[in-house]
């Protein structure tokens, strides 16, 4: 089980309560000034992943007080109950064991004893043959031709890990074209069937609940869709397989239990594209990349739980923002990936980050007095800056920003790497040394601008600076080192759930809308007046029931 400790109640959270007064009226480049060896100090190498975290309002004994911290919660015995197979996901009396599905090493590990290695090796086995299958062209559709398409059909963890993934390793991919249905607007599905050919196509449920209502109603106008083209009952095995925990519900849609792949309920959804959720990426990279990607995360996972505190990659993330978001009122956290195959990068952390510690109550049943998981946004490089970087740059909130880069390109065109990583560089380097008065007034100065022009526009081009950054630079991005840097964010923000008391693999806080949307589908058909709501609602209900 995992601890419960309140992690304001402890001695480290005293002392960093004082210490932060300190090092509030210090800034970073004051750091850089007074110490020439701040760069390699918080600095940290992870095979082909560089973490700099220097940047940061950080000094030596910051740092030694978010470690004494984590130690004071007691994170060592946290890691080492999900590492075991603890059902720390309380709330719903489960393992959480996503660290099991790219267990390449094979050790076993136990859920209610029973080691559950072979059953995830069974279903990878299984994922390898069908993906050889699909991509080789020996798997024929209903006319005997290869398939060429393949939709998923999820939403949420079953959708944004598959789509961030498929797209980050774009560069990777082979002639099938993947396709992502998740929206239960009717456009989504109709928009993408528009381009595909029945013969061609293959559909992948993918829901771990397989109850999940989006999901359902897009499958079932994908199974209409595929017998009003030309496709029989009998042909249905050829192009659907699910992807699901719940073998009832998928015998019950018609999808042959052959063309099931299983995963379990340990496995949360936005942690699951390393389980047969991730046979979209396994058919659009190929198993053998796929494979990569689970043993980069083997490799983050390995050294998660057996490196130092100090030199573990997770730990460091998740102390830094813990310190940004408690001491520093932070609210937000941006991830600013300078890779445009990375773009849906902030966007699957916005699940993983935001669903895990968006909770309110602790451990222990209690309401928190403390601010818990931040708001999570971003956008790739450069975009991002001819957008909203201003307001990071000078507008009133702390925004500490994560930025990350491959060293080399996998599109090598003339100048356009060097230019993007420029821009990597040069941000970090803004944020943090601004620009003071003087050097305004003297940049003016060379411009010609008179005394009184100069007194006028100076304060507008100020900038603070001190504008913490963690910077991620990887050699390249490939199946293995994006596997590693998912898994760090992954474990980051395990590490801040335990630090803040919380249950990070529950997710009540969806339910309510779910309930109360099944409450008023009802209600829309007919014309009659809807009066049970509040007025807003019976307004708003009305009004689409007069305009429809
Ligand atoms: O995979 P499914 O069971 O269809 O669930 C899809 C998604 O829906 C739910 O509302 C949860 O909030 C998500 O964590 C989950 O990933």
């Amino acid at each position: 089980m995992l601890p419960k400790i309140n992690f304001t109640e402890t001695e480290a959270y005293k002392y960093l309560a004082d210490h932060f007064i300190d090092i509030n009226k210090k800034g970073i480049k004051d750091f850089f000034a007074e110490d020439a060896d701040r760069f390699s100090k918080f600095s940290v190498f992870f095979e082909d992943i560089l973490l700099d975290y220097s940047k940061n309002r950080i000094s030596d004994e910051t740092v030694a007080l978010l470690m004494q911290l984590a130690r004071e919660c007691k994170l060592d015995e946290a890691i080492e109950a999900m590492y075991a197979g603890d059902k720390i996901n309380e709330t719903e009396d489960r393992s959480v064991l996503h660290i099991a599905l790219r267990n390449l090493s094979k050790t076993p590990i136990l859920v209610d004893g029973k080691d559950v290695m072979p059953e995830v090796n069974a279903v990878l086995a299984k994922m390898e043959k069908f993906s050889n299958a699909i991509i080789s062209g020996e798997w024929k559709g209903y006319t005997g031709k290869p398939i060429t398409d393949v939709v998923n059909i999820g939403i949420g963890g079953s959708d944004l890990g598959p789509v961030m993934v498929t797209e980050a390793l774009k560069h990777y991919k082979n002639h099938l074209n993947i396709h992502f249905v998740s929206n239960i607007d009717g456009t989504h599905i109709a928009e993408t069937l528009s381009e595909l050919n029945a013969e061609t196509t293959l559909f992948l449920v993918a829901s771990k609940t397989f109850t999940t209502q989006e999901t359902m109603t897009n499958a079932h106008s994908a199974r209409s869709w595929f017998l009003e083209n030309g496709g029989k009952e009998d042909d249905i095995a050829k192009h659907f397989a699910a992807l699901s925990t719940n073998a009832k519900d998928v015998s019950a849609f018609g999808i042959d239990t052959e063309n099931m792949f299983e995963f379990w309920d340990w496995v949360g959804g936005r942690y699951s594209l390393w389980s047969a959720i991730g046979l979209s990426i396994s058919l659009s990279i190929g198993f053998d990349n796929f494979k990569q990607l689970l043993a980069g995360a083997h490799a983050t996972d390995n050294h998660f739980k057996t490196a130092e505190f100090e030199s573990n990659i997770p730990v460091i993330l998740g102390l830094l923002g813990v310190w940004y978001i408690n001491f520093y009122n932070a609210e937000t956290q941006v991830i600013l990936p300078y890779d445009q195959y990375m773009h849906r990068f902030a966007a699957y952390f916005q699940q993983g980050d935001m669903e895990s510690n968006g909770k309110h109550v602790d451990r222990n049943g209690n309401e928190v007095d403390y601010e818990t998981g931040p708001i999570i946004w971003g956008e790739p490089g450069t975009n991002g800056q001819h957008a909203f970087y201003q307001l990071i740059h000078q507008g009133t909130r702390i925004i500490p920003a994560d930025f990350i880069a491959p060293a080399q390109s996998l599109n090598p065109l003339g100048d356009h790497h060097p230019i993007l990583l420029s821009n990597f560089f040069a941000q970090t380097e803004a944020l943090m040394n601004g620009k003071t008065e003087e050097e305004v007034i003297e940049e003016l100065k060379k411009d010609g601008k008179s005394e009184e022009e100069i007194k006028t526009i100076a304060p507008f081009k100020v900038f603070e600076g001190n504008r913490p950054t963690n910077s991620i630079l990887l050699k390249k991005i490939t199946p293995y080192t994006l596997g590693s840097l998912v898994a760090m964010y992954e474990h980051k923000i395990f590490v801040q759930g335990v630090i803040w008391n919380i249950f990070s693999f529950d997710q009540w806080g969806v339910e309510l809308g779910k309930q109360l949307a099944k409450k008023i589908l009802p209600e829309l058909k007919g014309n009659e007046k809807v009066s049970s709501h509040d007025s807003s609602t019976n307004g708003l209900i009305n009004q689409y029931k007069a305009w429809r």
